[in-house]
């Protein structure tokens, strides 16, 4: 079928002459709009387990901005609540789950054919999107990688160099590893029901990609990327995806030939001029421009977005930042960032 929506035929390898453009953490803080949901339905991750208010903030970005693709209002962590874990988020300071540090925690959490009963409410703000989704706009879903989720299920919290997780991998790798293949199994269908919902692409999030160092980022960031594509493509073969191994640094060469992604999302920490020449010769690429241009704005925002836009110029690219946007972002920089996007 020939794709009419940007987004889908610079996943298909087309190289367009305006890159489409979305943003991470789009729907968030930074938009008192945002807030003012996230009031009425109390907290966080209430408004999550929403399907019509999580679908409103979905939306609100594609309202205020037209980007061309909505990723679907929900968050990383709602799997492994799905499978058993406890989770809460404590306002300022960020996530907290039960930890899992021996095998008596593993044996506690659920089977994956238990996580609908918690992420059903997930599957209805996807279908409500697709209802009401402009018909140029792509929809995203998403889940998060095995590694990074499993550095909060096992640490309890973010941490800032996912020690914990390392540990447990280096004592007791065994137990380690039946965390990521449940995590692995999970996702895949956490992401075919999605897709089955109306999600067109899926985005995996392995934010904490980069703390891997040699043979580990080949098991515990390739291995489960493979996994879990070809786990998708077996039963969705038309759905693109996108990996985000973030923080990959020189292992973004090769990424997508070595996972089946058919894009790759580039954080901040590597140039465009470099990534157009050893990644985006092999797929297409999403990013990077660094996510401070959306509060300091200015001639610099412009600059380096003009950079980006001709660096990827040669081959398919969707426009994004290098991670997701701040609290602290003013609204006005983002449509100054899209309108020098879009050359106006
Ligand atoms: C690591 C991670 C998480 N969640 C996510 C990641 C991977 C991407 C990344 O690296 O940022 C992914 C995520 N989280 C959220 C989305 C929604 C879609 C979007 O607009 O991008 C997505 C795609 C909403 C959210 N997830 C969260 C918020 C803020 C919560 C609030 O409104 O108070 C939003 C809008 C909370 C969250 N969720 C998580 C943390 C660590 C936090 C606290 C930090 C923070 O406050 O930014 C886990």
């Amino acid at each position: 079928m020939t794709q009419t929506k940007t987004i889908l035929r610079a996943l298909a390898g087309e190289t367009l002459e305006t890159p489409p453009i979305w943003m991470m953490r789009q729907a968030g803080r930074y938009l008192p709009e945002y807030m003012a949901t996230r009031g009425q339905a109390g907290d966080f991750l209430s408004l999550c387990y929403s399907p019509e208010l999580a679908a409103e903030v979905t939306l609100q970005p594609i309202r205020r901005y037209g980007f061309d693709a909505a990723i679907l209002f929900a968050d990383i962590l709602l799997l492994p609540q799905a499978l058993g874990a406890d989770l809460w988020f404590v306002t300022g300071e960020g996530p907290r789950l039960s930890t899992i540090q021996s095998q008596a925690d593993f044996d506690k959490l659920k089977p994956v054919s238990e996580i609908d009963e918690t992420l059903s409410p997930v599957y209805e703000t996807v279908k409500i999107l697709s209802r009401e989704l402009p018909k140029e706009t792509t929809l995203i879903g998403f889940a998060g990688m095995p590694w990074t989720v499993a550095t909060y299920m096992v640490a309890g919290r973010g941490t800032p160099d996912q020690g914990p997780a390392h540990a447990l991998k280096d004592e007791n790798p065994e137990l380690f590893d039946q965390i990521i293949d449940l995590l692995t199994a999970g996702t895949i269908e956490y992401l075919s029901k999605q897709i089955e919902a109306g999600a067109e692409v899926v985005k995996l999030f392995d934010s904490w990609a980069g703390s891997l160092k040699g043979a580990d980022f080949d098991k515990y960031a390739v291995e489960p990327a493979k996994k879990i594509i070809a786990g998708l493509k077996a039963r969705h073969p038309d759905t693109p995806i996108i990996a985000f191994p973030r923080g990959a640094g020189e292992r973004y060469v090769g990424f997508a030939k070595a996972t089946g992604a058919d894009c790759v999302a580039l954080d901040d920490g590597v140039t465009p001029e470099w990534a157009a020449k050893n990644v985006q010769n092999d797929s297409c690429v999403q990013g990077n421009l660094k996510s401070s241009h959306m509060v300091t704005g200015g001639q610099d925002l412009v600059d380096e977005t003009r950079k980006i836009v001709a660096a990827f110029g040669k081959g398919p690219h969707i426009f994004n930042l290098g991670h997701g946007i701040t609290p602290d972002a003013d609204p006005a920089n983002v449509q100054l960032m899209i309108d020098t996007v879009r050359g106006k």
